[in-house]
């Protein structure tokens, strides 16, 4: 059996893991994922009981029970590069035996809900919708470093789309990924709308905000807007969802991302005031996880 090294996956002194300061016997198997540390605290306070809150630089965790469900929240901070370090380790948590540093041989699923805030890119995902990415496409690479990636990716939408976005940005190839479609139907039920979501590598350029710096194809959020495959559009933006869909999905989790869309990119519409929205977006994904 392999044995993993210190190096490769990091324990710390207080046997608890690298990043996340979470210890195995801490993390339920039903988790809500959201970006923002203090949005931990703000699903934390709807539990009945609290057993334990960690946290380490933007990774905040608590677990509790709400309605009699074992729930942990952990914060992700902002990025796909940020959902490899948390996946692996919220996989390593359940999955590897810190003892002997082996896989177990009984495998543990985890259920993953992303919370997210986000930008919507068409006229019927105004501000206050919510989205969840029932598929993702990601500017970013991380999937690629992963072997036989290509099994979870949808090869066919991924050329459709290097055809439709007429892509320039030949450096960067982006990818499709599914949602786990069991969960995207019991958290969804008929009041969230499935939508396919671009993660971001970038909250401006690759999102096409222009500030200071020209964007290298400026045409390109008109052509996502007009973007269509066998019916459906790219609902919005945000930036983790095709990392957690693709890695989970890699390893045998169930996982998708829901949104509050804060953003209106078509009518330029901002709701800053988000945080009084969100509450809502909670208590369904508490109630139905
Ligand atoms: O509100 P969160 O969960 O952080 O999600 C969105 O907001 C951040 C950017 O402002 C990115 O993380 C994006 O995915
Ligand atoms: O426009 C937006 C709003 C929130 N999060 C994003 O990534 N983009």
């Amino acid at each position: 059996m392999r044995v993993i090294p210190p190096s490769e996956l990091i324990i710390n002194a207080d046997g608890s893991v690298f990043h996340l300061h979470l210890k195995p016997g801490q993390l339920s198997d039903k988790i809500i994922l959201v970006g923002d540390p203090e949005r931990v605290s703000s699903v934390a306070s709807r539990f009945d009981s609290i057993e334990c809150e960690v946290s380490n630089r933007e990774f905040h965790s608590i677990t509790g029970s709400f309605q009699g469900k074992r729930i942990s929240v952990v914060s992700h901070g902002i990025g796909t590069d940020n959902i490899d370090i948390v996946l692996n380790e919220l996989d390593a948590l359940v999955n590897i035996d810190f003892t002997s540093r082996t896989v177990k041989e009984i495998f543990t699923q985890l259920t993953l809900v992303r919370i997210g805030t986000s930008g919507g890119l068409q006229h019927f995902v105004p501000v206050g919708t919510y989205v969840a990415a029932e598929r993702s496409i990601g500017f970013d690479g991380v999937l690629y470093f992963y072997a036989n990636n290509k099994n979870t990716r949808d090869v066919a939408f991924e050329e459709e789309l290097l055809r439709q976005l007429d892509w320039k940005i030949s450096e960067i190839r982006p990818y499709v990924v599914a949602a786990d479609k069991s969960l995207i139907e019991q958290i969804t039920s008929n009041d969230i709308l499935k939508g396919v979501t671009i993660a971001a590598n970038g909250f401006y350029g690759p999102q096409g905000r222009e500030l200071r710096l020209p964007l290298a194809d400026p045409e390109l959020n008109k052509k996502i807007e007009l973007f269509n495959y066998n019916g459906a559009q790219i609902t919005n933006f945000e930036m983790e969802s095709s990392s957690l869909a693709g890695l989970s999905a890699m390893m045998g989790h169930r996982a998708m991302t829901v949104c509050c869309i804060i953003a209106g990119r078509v009518d330029k519409k901002m709701n800053t005031d988000y945080k009084e929205s969100l509450p809502i977006l909670i208590d369904k994904v508490l109630n139905r996880i």
